[in-house]
């Protein structure tokens, strides 16, 4: 039996849960309706091809160690994906039917291992929440907490009580549907290396399963010393046993280095196929980061300004107003280069300078990202600059220092802010520095992309704003957070009898635009597992071409124990960060005065 589910939530439906390859690319912008359309039209078509093709639906992306097709030829010689084949054989069914069995036949069980500890509380039940409350789980579903401590069903449910919230836009019967979900929440004790306790686990899930095709999710909110623990116990004991897939979503950190994470990778896929391992970096859920490739393929005006021809500088910024707070044993493990410049800003680069890819199919864009990435420079020490925040007294109030936090051993080294020049050697980006900045313990808490354009050659106006030619050119600012928006700085009359320009935004605020509330990164990211749309989660190619990057230079830094500057807590970060992009004439965007607040 093959499982589709239309969540009802989205007007497009994934790319996995569709037969893009069998539809052209214009076709692939249609509404929700049109594609099913045209995906029944071409199931019409292929029904004899299914009839002759060996299906093993469950083992394409469900039971561990079966036997996996995983490519079929239909008649044209194209090769069709395990993906199409499930889909259409779902679809068949349906026809045949005539109606919607698949929602009563099938069921999905969501267990977040780790569901003691604070991702699980801050990020994961919230999230599965509000996709309840939007109608985008499937009609069967069951969520179950799973760690050590010990908890009853109904403490588990106060617990996750506490963290639920109602979109601000849709207050009416949040308390009512809050009990709904709450019901649906159960919670099993039990070690993450025990198969017998996992087994315990199948046992309680397979009650809540009613006998229903049961499709699983494992969301590993766990320190990373037991992932591989976990997902044999999982794999072992609790995937699906009855035709339905089994997925699970591993939380970084991937490793510290590529030797680790190939390590933890080969691990993993002892129990698990690369197509059940769902990566997550959630800055790749967030709503901006989401639109990146929306703003750049289907805007004429952008994208063939997308080169170095036009392009003077890309920055990447990522700051937070605060630090590592009682997270320091973790932190100190890693460092800033890690927990953030290695994985979310390098993946929002990829997306940001990859080629156009084939289609919006999750191989096809994570091809063209390891593609960039491969592109990639090693980084050189001297293009890299590490800071650590001191403690620093303002308004009566002393604010820590890094080596203060109680987790952190005495002297540490470890950066918590760092500033990077990374060059993209390919015909594209061939000489534009790409600039990441990344710091805890800062003046202000914000992520954005800023890409500062080229002088207007022979500018006619030039002398309308004095020397500094800076002033004179055009940025694009995606603002990822807070308070989403996307500007552009373009010169401007001043409007009068005079010539004088000046700069102005032409503005996209969100806030402004829509009405609607931006959802929070981890319920895309859920969804999308659930429905196994691999599009926003990192493929093993990719972690390896991103660690390749960053591994010789971390290696160095520890090698050496470079000593970072210290930078007092709240400010704007090392002054050594200026030197670095200066050496590359870029002056940093977001100190200006011209800072859109
Ligand atoms: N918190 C965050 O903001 C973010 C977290 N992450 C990642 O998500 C994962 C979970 O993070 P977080 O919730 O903060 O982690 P926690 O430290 O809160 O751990 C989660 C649960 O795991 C169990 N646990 C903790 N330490 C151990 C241990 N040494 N041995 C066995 N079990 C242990 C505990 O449950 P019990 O004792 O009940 O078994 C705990 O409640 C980690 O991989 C983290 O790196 C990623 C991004 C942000
Ligand atoms: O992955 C991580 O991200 C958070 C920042 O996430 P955000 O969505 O709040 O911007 C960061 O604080 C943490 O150190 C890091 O591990």
């Amino acid at each position: 039996m093959a499982t589709l589910y239309s969540t009802h939530c989205r007007s497009f439906p994934s790319s996995s849960s569709f037969p893009s390859s069998s539809l052209s690319s214009n076709q692939s912008a249609v509404t929700f309706s049109n594609r099913f359309l045209a995906a029944t039209v071409s199931l019409k078509s292929q029904h004899n091809l299914l009839q002759q093709v060996s299906v093993h639906t469950q083992q394409h992306d469900g039971t561990v160690g079966a036997n996996v097709t995983p490519v079929e030829n239909n008649h044209s010689g194209k090769r069709l994906r395990p993906e199409l084949l499930s889909v259409l054989s779902s679809m068949e069914s349906k026809v045949e039917d005539g109606a919607e069995k698949d929602e009563n036949e099938c069921t999905v069980s969501i267990t977040v291992v780790g569901a003691s500890g604070d991702l699980a509380k801050k990020k994961i039940f919230p999230a599965l929440f509000a996709l309840y409350y939007e109608g985008c789980l499937p009609k069967h579903f069951t969520i179950c907490g799973y760690a050590r401590s010990k908890m009853t069903d109904a403490e588990l449910r106060n617990m996750v009580s506490k963290t639920l919230t109602c979109r601000i836009d849709k207050r009416e019967n949040c308390s009512e549907k809050m009990d709904q979900f709450l019901k649906r929440c159960f919670y099993h004790s039990g070690q993450y290396d025990s198969p017998e306790n996992f087994a315990a686990l199948d046992k309680k899930l397979n009650e809540h399963e009613g006998g229903r095709t049961s499709n699983r999710l494992f969301y590993l909110s766990i320190p990373p010393n037991i992932f591989v623990d976990a997902v044999k116990c999982a794999s072992l004991s609790a995937s699906s046993g009855n035709g339905g897939w089994t997925r699970v979503i591993v939380e970084k950190p991937f490793g510290r280095d590529s030797e680790s994470s190939a390590a933890l990778t080969r691990s993993l896929k002892q129990y698990l196929t690369e197509d059940q391992i769902f990566r997550i970096d959630h800055y790749l859920g967030k709503e901006l980061v989401e639109n990146l490739s929306v703003l750049r393929f289907s805007n004429l005006i952008f994208e063939p300004l997308w080169s170095r021809q036009y392009i003077r500088n890309v920055q990447l910024i990522f700051s937070e107003d605060f630090g590592t707070e009682g997270r320091g044993g973790y932190f100190d493990n890693y460092g800033i280069i890690r927990d953030i410049m290695q994985n979310h800003l390098l993946q929002i680069l990829a997306l940001f300078a990859m080629e156009t890819p084939v289609s919006l199919d999750a191989e096809d864009i994570r091809n063209e990202k390891v593609k960039v990435l491969r592109s990639m420079r090693p980084i050189k020490l001297e293009d890299v600059v590490l800071g650590q925040y001191k403690n620093h007294t303002r308004g009566g109030v002393a604010y820590p220092a890094y080596i203060d936090d109680k987790t952190v051993p005495k002297g540490s080294l470890t950066p918590t802010f760092a500033a990077a020049a990374l060059f993209i050697d390919n015909a594209r980006w061939d000489g534009v520095p790409f600039l990441m900045k990344a710091g805890k313990a800062l003046h202000t808490k914000r992520a954005e992309i800023r890409v500062q354009f080229r002088h207007v050659p022979g500018n006619l106006y030039n002398r309308n704003f004095g020397a500094d030619l800076d002033h004179a050119t055009n940025e694009l600012v995606i603002r990822v957070q807070p308070d989403e928006a996307i500007y552009l700085k373009i010169n401007n009359k001043i409007p009068g009898l005079g010539m004088k320009l000046d700069r102005s935004n032409l503005n996209l605020h969100y806030a402004a635009r829509y009405s609607k509330e931006i959802p929070d990164a981890y319920e895309r990211l859920l969804l999308d597992a659930i429905e196994g749309e691999r599009r926003l989660f990192i493929r093993s190619d990719e972690l390896d071409a991103a660690w390749s990057l960053f591994t010789p230079v971390l290696n160095e830094i520890e090698e050496k124990k470079i000593t970072p500057e210290y930078y007092p807590y709240g400010s704007r970060g090392p002054v050594c960060a200026h030197y670095l992009a200066a050496r590359y004439n870029v002056r940093w965007g977001d100190l200006g005065l011209d800072v859109e607040q």
